[in-house]
């Protein structure tokens, strides 16, 4: 009797003693996840203070399981229903779609020039490479035989057109829609470049803004050594995806005192911003296709 009794409490012991490391478990992944949950919250704030509002709660220190999945599904298509997987993603979506803050302009402040890696979304771009592509025609331009361009320039479809060239160009309007937010964004991006280069407050806004699609053909390739006209305070070349990798199409900057010449070899969502009258080039491809998106700017104080 007494055996049977002491291997009963024995057995009662052993099965507390295991709800307990259970309940520890329990109790140490809570507080793990919590911890993540934080690290995580901290970390979204930092990239978009907004998003971190929306998914939540009201004190801002843990998620809001409902309006996170919501929000997640918004932005990235799906939601796992697992809050942390859901706010790993979120924070993903977030670094891609974040320009680098401005002091990833870099220290160097005697150049007229900068290359932003990852200026603008890789991923965006991307997703819109289709109708871009899809929107791509060619508008034929005589910009005269002593322009940049000369009077045989026919690869280049555009989205902002002020200036009364003729024969006159219109917007093509399938390319507007597919680029206008991705034009505002260069715009926004140049002002803040502009700001931190020179110091000064300047509101951008575009004069010209045009796909160009370059191929290895005569008068197709290449744009030669130029700079961007007289009346261009500042220009942007956004480096587009393709479905043709290209081989060739390096951006050639001739910029600083001494000038030294800058070779830059462009991926998707790269942009170069160049002030006023700085020499560049466009070099020849010489296999597949190579479409850029430029912009030609006004500042205005
Ligand atoms: O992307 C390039 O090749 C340069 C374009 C350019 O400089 C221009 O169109 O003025
Ligand atoms: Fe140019």
């Amino acid at each position: 009797m007494a055996r049977q009794e002491a291997a009963a409490s024995l057995c009662a012991a052993a099965a507390t003693a295991a709800l307990t490391v259970s309940l520890l478990r329990r109790v140490r992944q809570r507080q793990k996840a919590a911890r993540d949950a934080t690290a995580l919250i901290a970390q979204l704030k930092a990239l978009n203070s907004t998003a971190a509002l929306v998914v939540t709660n009201a004190k801002g220190d843990a998620f809001a399981a409902k309006a996170l999945a919501k929000y997640v599904r918004k932005v990235c298509g799906v939601s796992s229903g697992d809050a942390l997987e859901d706010a790993t993603r979120l924070i993903q979506h977030c670094k891609n779609a974040t320009p680098p803050s401005a002091t990833a302009f870099g220290p160097r402040k005697t150049l007229r020039h900068v290359l932003v890696r990852g200026c603008v979304s890789p991923q965006l771009l991307h997703e819109r490479f289709p109708q871009i592509k899809g929107a791509y025609t060619q508008q034929a331009l005589d910009y005269g035989k002593n322009s940049r361009y000369g009077d045989r320039w026919k690869i280049s479809c555009y989205i902002v057109v002020l200036e009364k060239w003729k024969p006159k160009i219109m917007p093509h309007e399938p390319m507007v829609s597919a680029l206008s937010d991705v034009v505002d964004m260069c715009c926004r991006r140049f002002e803040e470049w502009y700001l931190e280069r020179f110091e000064r407050k300047r509101r951008a806004s575009v004069m010209n803004a045009f796909v160009t699609r370059y191929r290895p053909k005569p008068d197709e390739a290449e744009l030669k050594k130029h700079i961007d006209g007289a009346n261009v305070d500042g220009s942007v070349i956004l480096a587009l995806p393709t479905d043709e990798p290209f081989e060739g199409g390096h951006l050639k900057v001739w910029d600083g005192r001494p000038t030294v010449l800058h070779e830059y070899a462009m991926a998707p969502g790269d942009c170069i911003f160049l002030d006023a009258r700085v020499w560049h080039q466009g070099c020849a491809i010489t296999s597949g296709a190579r479409y850029a998106l430029v912009l030609f700017l006004r500042l205005r104080k």
